[in-house]
């Protein structure tokens, strides 16, 4: 796997690994977020919605118990035989009823069970007495119920059978000033009406409902769970808060926020909060209590509906870009600071281990790798002046050694390979030229004997000198070297056959005229040999030698020049 993908791979897996502990923090944060804007949402429009329902009431009960204060029906309440007292009260009534929202009351005597009402169209007027209360039939039960337990003030949804409305109703209790109970007094409003306008206000997410002291539904935007009448129902036929939720720990949630409200009697406008299932769905559930009018005010919020998770979406959406923007910014910072300076590297190293001075074009960031890079080229170049100068020193050598190959050690003259080399040069010229040229092959006289009375030494020394003589007496021009032992050899070119014998001749009488200056005297026999074009090295060397062989042969110490035609020459 090539370090890009490594780099990248583990890039994105550390951003998504990044990416996820974000998200999971930011999903918790903004549900804990959520949940803290719930439950002030919850708390505040519990208090609103408490407010907003107390506000409607309130004048209402005022009136009512005012009207209960009335001393014009109080005082028929205790003589509701007496005709004028009668008028007087009807009179008092119906003023109440131009007051009441509803434009309508009630007045229900004690002492005969008398049941008085008109309505807003006024459809009693002059018939307000509509029937008679009795303990028996159930549907008047509530009447009987209040007066037993002494409440003087109590909010009742019921549905009144004898004149066909069901209401909320607000009960108030008569008293004389000995404060017995004389009668009852109150309103209704339409139920309907008053849903509409307090419960089901259409606020998408928020539920309003209102229970009463021991947690049966009063006011519901489902009719199906009020608990009409409730105050005449035993416990336990009750349709009461709990019937909402489906998990048993919410009922007991929800019951104990109503006990602890409860014991706190509304204090400081509490108000209680806490999670709910209602129809699968979560709810933020608010309570407050009402000590007014004994009521609890529930609310619950529907927090998917009121924030629904599409909301976060445009933050989601964020996220992945700025996601997949900071992958692509960390792509080309690593691809412009690390991948490419280090592959053009790597593509540099590649060249160099092959020799190759020719490197590519080396990008040089500002960090570790620019000043590898930096050190690589220095390294580079410092190599590649070493490579040369040693390549320098190397062909110095071999041509030394080329040149050493061709010398004598022991004269400087030209050894045998050197020679092989001019006389063959010489012979490919001659034959090119059309121009002979000449050989001389010199052997020292009984140098043997030289050797061996004088020592081996002595005979180097004589060596080099006859080398020394031989060199002074030839041409700048003419190739002198030796052949091996005592025997050396002279190329002339150009040359003639008279030029040759005149400095083969010369050499003779130069070498035995320094020899006698040395002490040691010594001669030389010469044989020469004048080569015409076309001949090879074979003739030279062998007529050559024959030449010599005929110096010898006739007496050392002389010169003897062998022509083309094999005849030999004796010069004086
Ligand atoms: N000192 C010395 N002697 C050498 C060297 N190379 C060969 N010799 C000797 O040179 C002598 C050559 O002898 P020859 O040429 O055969 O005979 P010569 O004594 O010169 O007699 P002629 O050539 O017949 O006159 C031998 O004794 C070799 O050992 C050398 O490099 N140094």
């Amino acid at each position: 796997m090539s370090l890009k993908t490594r780099i990248l791979g583990l890039a994105a897996l550390l951003i998504i690994a990044a990416g996820t502990a974000s998200w999971l923090a930011y999903r918790a944060l903004s549900e804990d977020i959520i949940e803290r804007w719930g439950q002030q949402v919850a708390e505040i429009q519990v208090r609103y919605d408490s407010a907003r329902l107390l506000q409607s009431l309130e004048r209402e009960i005022g009136l009512a118990r005012q009207m209960a204060r009335s001393s014009t029906l109080i005082q028929w309440a205790q003589s509701p035989e007496d005709p004028a007292l009668e008028n007087q009260a009807i009179r008092q009534m119906e003023s109440f009823r131009s007051n009441f929202r509803d434009n309508s009351y009630f007045v229900a005597l004690r002492s005969n069970g008398h049941y008085y009402y008109n309505n807003a169209s006024n459809d009693y007027a002059g018939d307000q007495f509509r029937y008679v209360l009795s303990p028996d039939k159930p549907d008047d039960a509530w009447f009987f119920q209040l007066i037993e337990e002494g409440r003087d003030f109590h909010l009742n949804v019921n549905p009144d059978t004898e004149l066909g409305v069901t209401k909320l109703w607000i009960d108030v209790l008569m008293r004389d000033a000995d404060n017995n109970i004389v009668g009852m007094v109150g309103t209704g409003l339409n139920l309907d009406d008053f849903l509409q306008d307090i419960v089901d206000i259409g606020q998408d997410g928020i539920t309003t409902l209102f229970v009463d002291y021991n947690g049966a539904i009063q006011l519901y935007r489902d009719r199906n769970y009020i608990d009409f009448a409730t105050i005449i129902k035993p416990e336990g036929q009750k349709n009461t808060v709990d019937l909402l939720f489906d998990d048993p720990q919410d009922k007991q949630q929800i019951l104990g926020m109503l006990q602890m409200l409860k014991q706190r009697n509304g204090e400081d406008g509490a108000v209680e909060s806490g999670f709910v299932s209602v129809d699968g769905r979560k709810h933020l559930a608010g309570v407050a209590f009402l000590p007014a009018i004994g009521w609890f005010e529930i609310t619950l919020l529907d927090l998917n509906t009121l924030i629904p998770r599409s909301y976060l979406w445009p933050l989601v959406a964020v996220f992945l870009v700025s996601l997949l923007v900071t992958l692509v910014l960390f792509h080309q910072i690593i691809q412009s600071r690390i991948l490419r300076p280090v592959i053009s590297l790597e593509e540099a190293v590649h060249r160099l281990r092959d020799g190759r001075f020719d490197l590519p074009y080396l990008p040089k960031p500002d960090n570790e790798i620019g000043r590898l890079v930096d050190h690589f080229e220095k390294m580079s170049h410092s190599l590649q002046d070493t490579t040369r100068e040693l390549e320098q020193k190397v062909a110095h050598r071999t041509e030394e050694l080329q040149r050493l190959a061709r010398v004598d050690a022991l004269t400087g003259l030209k050894n045998r390979r050197g020679l092989d080399e001019v006389m063959n040069e010489e012979i490919q010229r001659a034959e090119r030229e059309q121009k002979g040229f000449g050989l001389l092959w010199l052997d020292i006289d009984y140098f043997k004997a030289i050797n061996d009375s004088q020592g081996h030494q002595a005979g180097d020394e004589i060596l080099c000198r006859v080398a020394l003589w031989l060199k002074a007496a030839i041409r700048p021009y003419d190739h002198p070297g030796r052949w091996g032992g005592d025997e050396f050899v002279v190329l002339l070119s150009p040359c003639d056959a008279a030029t040759l014998e005149q400095i083969a001749c010369r050499i003779r009488a130069s070498v035995e005229q320094e020899s006698q200056r040395t002490g040691t005297s010594v001669t030389i026999s010469v044989g020469g040999y004048f080569c015409r074009p076309g001949e090879d090295l074979d003739a030279l060397l062998r007529n050559a030698d024959q030449a010599l062989y005929e110096a010898k042969r006739n007496g050392r110490n002389r010169v003897c020049i062998r022509t083309a035609a094999g005849e030999a020459i004796h010069p004086a």
